[in-house]
């Protein structure tokens, strides 16, 4: 029995069953027709920008709940706030607080790690991983960009920290890393284009001003009649979501709340711990060692 993420008009509700899969599509709210949306995450990034409080952690919520229960992906969750996505901890392998140099070390480590893993592709003549691969892709939450970029350490880590995402961002798609990130200050400095374009997804809620949408969407979607300045203040969760060579639509993401994250999380660390002992493409048990 799968999904286990079950829309059901009001949010989504935790259906017990089988593991979810992060090469399946990413449930993440519903469009103007009230049609489902859905978002394929693997071999892409996703983007969320906008002023504070539009939602932007509830989309990467959505995200870390698919990925935390899908047992063929692992999570490295950066949250300067440590409250954002806290509940996904016992989910994650590893969890960075307001530590840049924390910061700093999971991403060089997982730069070796992208490293490696293009170095067997090649050895097998391939151009990306594959859900039959014995390693499996790896989903890198930041609940907010510029605190690793403008807030925490000094320039010069600051620096390390944009250099080594941007390297993950740009490379980490084939080898199964993808990005989610949020940011509540959509400008160049934050997010140069060079940069947003490596988003494939990328998703704008309620903006000041039409250059901070189009710096999320992209530039001259504002005077095509796009911009995140027109989303109602009273309607958090709503925003244009627009993919790579696609034109912006509006959704409005589906929420889950403190306590659905938490039982979420509960039902996910405890099917983690359990299939530690099995096979991730199989589900069959494995020989550990004693
Ligand atoms: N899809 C949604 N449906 C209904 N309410 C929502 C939705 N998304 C967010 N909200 C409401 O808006 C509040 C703020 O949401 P969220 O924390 O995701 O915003 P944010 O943009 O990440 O804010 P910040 O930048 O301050 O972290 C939530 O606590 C919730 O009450």
């Amino acid at each position: 029995m799968s999904p286990v993420l079950v829309a059901d008009g009001s949010g989504v509700s935790l259906q017990a069953g089988l593991p979810l899969s992060i090469f399946d599509p990413v449930y993440i709210g519903i469009d103007e027709f009230g049609d489902p949306v859905t978002l394929q995450l693997i071999y892409r990034n996703l983007l969320a920008g906008g002023l504070m409080d539009t939602g932007k952690s509830a989309i990467i919520n959505l995200a870390v709940a698919h990925a935390a229960l899908s047992l063929d992906c692992k999570l490295a969750l950066f949250d300067g706030k440590q409250v954002e996505m806290g509940q996904w901890r016992p989910c994650a392998e590893v969890f960075v607080g307001p530590d840049i140099v924390h910061a700093i070390s999971v991403l060089r480590r997982l730069q070796i790690m992208m490293d490696n893993r293009y170095s067997y592709l090649v050895a097998c003549g391939r151009r990306k991983i594959k859900r039959t691969d014995v390693f499996v892709p790896y989903l890198i939450a930041i609940d907010e960009i510029a605190y690793f970029t403008t807030v925490a350490g000094d320039k010069k880590q600051q620096e390390d920290f944009s250099k080594l995402l941007r390297d993950l961002v740009a490379r980490g798609r084939a080898v199964g890393i993808i990005t989610v990130a949020a940011t509540q200050r959509p400008s160049h400095d934050i997010i140069p284009t060079s940069l947003r374009d490596l988003f494939s997804w990328r998703f704008a809620g309620r903006c000041t001003t039409d250059s901070s949408s189009d710096v999320i969407l992209g530039f001259g979607w504002e005077k095509k009649g796009w911009s995140a300045t027109a989303l109602s203040v009273d309607n958090p969760g709503s925003g244009l979501l627009i993919a790579e060579n696609g034109s912006p639509r509006l959704v409005k993401t589906a929420y889950l709340d403190d306590r659905t994250c938490a039982a979420i999380a509960a039902y996910a660390a405890n099917m983690r711990a359990t299939a530690s002992t099995h096979d991730h493409r199989t589900q069959r048990p494995v020989l550990v060692a004693a």
